[in-house]
């Protein structure tokens, strides 16, 4: 069983058909580079994954659980770093990872571990009891990313996770997915930045004008891209 199957899904926005049957399957373990130009189509299909958008035809299974019959247990089955931080304007920094603690039933043991292993990490151990709008952009999508860092779920769906994290930070969040990847977790993720993609990805598709035109191995993928340009 793939730990996501993405089967003849389209969607349509303001009547425009942004995605177009789009079909691929994400193995346990397996890192997943979602590529393709501005526009191609790559954020409205990982905001149909989540369920942002809604898809118009198609099916999307994660864990064995079907987006359409049994939404609960779909959603319980990943965690995702949206593109900019979906942060609440009323809540702490530690209310946030307590918020995800509850909703993914995270041990109190293991979440107060976690907190503490990732905010040393990303350096933020003094602002657990600030709000978001006390902290700078880069500040927002290190607390964003230790939310979804903290479920251990079977799929973590990143999209643009590089954007205005330091040298340091992006260091650290490399390390976290590869303990991420040790684990079994299995890793969709889509970036501009390919050299840090090619890094850590097993296999690439691509998406152009919302059709996937090309996959494979992520070592194939130069050669590829060349002949589609
Ligand atoms: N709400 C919307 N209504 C209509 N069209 C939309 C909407 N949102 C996005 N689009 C269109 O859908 C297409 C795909 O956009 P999308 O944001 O998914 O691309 P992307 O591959 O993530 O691009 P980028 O690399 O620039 O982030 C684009 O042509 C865009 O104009």
């Amino acid at each position: 069983m793939p730990t996501l199957l993405v089967d003849s899904v389209s969607t349509v926005l303001s009547k425009k058909r942004i995605l177009e049957a789009i079909t691929f399957e994400l193995h346990k373990g397996e890192v997943l580079a979602l590529v393709g130009h501005n526009g191609a189509g790559k954020s409205t299909l990982i905001k149909t994954i989540v369920g942002v958008l809604n898809k118009t035809s198609g099916n999307i299974v994660i864990n064995g659980s079907d987006q359409d019959d049994d939404l609960l247990s779909y959603k319980q089955s990943f965690s995702y770093l949206p593109e900019e931080p979906l942060l609440l304007s009323e809540l702490t920094v530690l209310q946030h990872f307590q918020l995800y603690g509850k909703s993914y039933q995270i041990s109190e043991t293991s979440l107060h571990e976690r907190i503490d292993d990732y905010v040393t990490g990303f350096e933020l151990t003094d602002k657990l009891n600030e709000y978001p709008e006390s902290l700078s952009k880069g500040m927002r999508q290190k607390v964003q990313t230790i939310c979804a860092f903290l479920p251990d779920t079977p799929l973590l769906i990143i999209d643009e996770p590089f954007m205005g994290l330091d040298v340091y930070a992006i260091a650290y969040f490399e390390q976290l997915l590869k303990d991420k990847i040790v684990k079994g977790t299995s890793i969709l993720i889509t970036s501009h930045q390919l050299d840090r993609v090619k890094n850590i990805a097993d296999r690439y598709v691509l998406l152009q004008e919302g059709k996937l035109v090309q996959s494979g191995s992520i070592d194939d993928f130069d050669t590829i891209t060349r002949r589609t340009e």
